[in-house]
């Protein structure tokens, strides 16, 4: 096994995070395709693959077991059998958003960002790493409507910008999972009434001394 494949694993077993064969394999191959596409789209400014893997595939697999304890808890298809739906917010190079698409098979993932070649970049990988359910919006999320389930971010704008930018994509029975540092409290405090923080999530990253945790929403 390469020391990548066994950074992995470590890390998805410290997490508590049963994955198949398959989806390490998937794990692995999206890690191979940001590095390739990185080099002329300039995804990401980490370069080192033992860093990608920590900084930002194992940062944003933390948040899968929150993500699926939420969908037992909350979600089943709808009347019509469709899968609920996901949207990541200013996705870049699909994170968490291709996370969530290779841990959560059977919801729809679709990943938003402005930027047209890192839109590109999530629909070559949606059909190299056979994730039918995947999709990459190019859009801003303002003009969305939705309607999702779960809307996430990682890295994207103050609580207030985000929950204000995607709220008509929200359906009504919906959460916003935030990803974010260190609890936010500012940005907690300067919410509108309209939004409210049911629950800060700590996380913890294998491999990673920052303070790392989710900030949960819903309209209030
Ligand atoms: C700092 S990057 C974070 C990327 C990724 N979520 C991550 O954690 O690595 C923020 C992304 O948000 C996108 N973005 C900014 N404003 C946006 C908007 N209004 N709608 C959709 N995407 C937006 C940018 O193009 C950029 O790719």
């Amino acid at each position: 096994m390469s020391a990548l494949a066994e950074t992995l694993r470590a890390g998805t077993q410290a997490l508590g995070l049963e994955l198949s064969e398959a989806q390490h394999q998937q794990l692995l191959d999206y890690l191979e395709l940001l590095q390739k596409w990185n080099r002329v789209y300039n995804l990401t400014a980490v370069r080192d693959p033992q860093e990608m893997l920590t900084h930002h595939l194992l940062d944003s697999l933390a948040a899968v077991p929150p993500l699926r304890r939420h969908l037992q808890t909350h979600l089943t298809a709808t009347e019509e059998g469709d899968a609920p739906r996901l949207l990541d917010v200013g996705s870049g190079g699909g994170l968490p958003g291709v996370m969530f698409a290779i841990c959560c098979p059977d919801i729809e993932v679709h990943c938003v960002d402005t930027v047209a070649k890192k839109a590109a970049f999530l629909q070559q990988a949606a059909a190299a790493l056979r994730l039918p359910r995947l999709r990459g919006i190019h859009a801003r999320v303002e003009t969305l409507t939705g309607p999702y389930a779960v809307v996430s971010c990682r890295a994207f704008a103050s609580l207030a910008e985000f929950t204000a930018w995607s709220r008509a994509a929200l359906a009504p029975q919906g959460v916003w999972l935030a990803m974010k540092g260190k609890r936010p409290q500012e940005e907690i405090d300067a919410l509108p009434a309209a939004v409210e923080v049911f629950h800060v999530e700590h996380l913890t990253v294998p491999g990673l001394e920052a303070e790392r945790c989710i900030v949960w929403m819903r309209p209030a």
